[in-house]
């Protein structure tokens, strides 16, 4: 997979070379560089067939994303990107090769019914808050904001099952949003998505994108 050639970057990255040795293989590692939102140097993944043959599916992949960026990994169907992003999930573990991403990080499935499993709109973008010791005002603080960066506060306290595709997308971003993460990688955000929704969906990654910029 030539990920050069797949990745589109929305702006030319101005960051340092990759260091000139090379790169420990078989190990996540996570180094501490405030310009880097992802790393992977050649990242290998293959899968075992029943007879026990290893098939590639990942070659040598190497990638640098700066932070602060919106990037989207293009290719042929087969080629490999749901691998690649489900390595970068923690999904899937890479049969050899190094990786750093910077954390928090989010993943926003596919389809949002994975994901938006709460019974409404507020109790979903809470959900992931449980962890970080809020008090009861800063959760509905922080859920509250985070709606209100995708345009859905007005849908608060509706059943999540009353929601269109690209509500409960929106939704899910507004749960990776509440949680601070500092990574958010999307699956096929628009699969499931009307040409209105595709629209509004990218925008709020557009603002959230610039929102990331200047708070670098
Ligand atoms: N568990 C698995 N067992 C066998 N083959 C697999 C497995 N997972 C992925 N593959 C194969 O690896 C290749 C890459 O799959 P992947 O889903 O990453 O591609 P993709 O680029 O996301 O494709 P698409 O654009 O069609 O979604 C494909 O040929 C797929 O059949």
């Amino acid at each position: 997979m030539d990920l050069p050639a797949l990745f589109r970057a929305a702006a030319p990255p101005n960051i340092p070379p990759l260091h000139s040795a090379p790169p420990p293989r078989g190990n996540y590692i996570i180094e501490k560089d405030n310009n880097i939102a992802i790393e992977g140097r050649n990242l290998n993944f293959s899968i075992k067939t029943r007879k026990g043959d290893l098939v590639p599916i990942l070659k040598d992949c190497s990638l640098r994303i700066p932070s602060g960026q919106l990037w989207m990994l293009l290719g042929p169907n087969g080629c490999g990107k749901s691998t690649l992003l489900k390595i970068l999930a923690g999904l899937l573990n890479p049969t050899s090769g190094t990786l750093y991403l910077k954390r928090p990080k989010s993943f926003v499935f596919q389809n949002p019914d994975h994901q938006v499993v709460m019974p409404t709109v507020e109790a979903d973008v809470s959900f992931g808050l449980g962890k970080l010791n809020l008090t009861e005002d800063e959760v509905k603080c922080t859920v509250s904001k985070a709606l209100d960066a995708v345009g859905m506060s007005a849908y608060m306290q509706r059943p999540v099952q009353t929601l269109s595709g690209g509500q409960k997308q929106r939704v899910a971003i507004a749960g990776a949003l509440a949680e601070a993460c500092k990574v958010l990688l999307l699956d096929e955000l628009t699969t499931f998505l009307d040409e209105t929704d595709q629209a509004r969906t990218l925008l709020v990654l557009v603002v959230m994108e610039d929102l990331t910029e200047h708070s670098q």
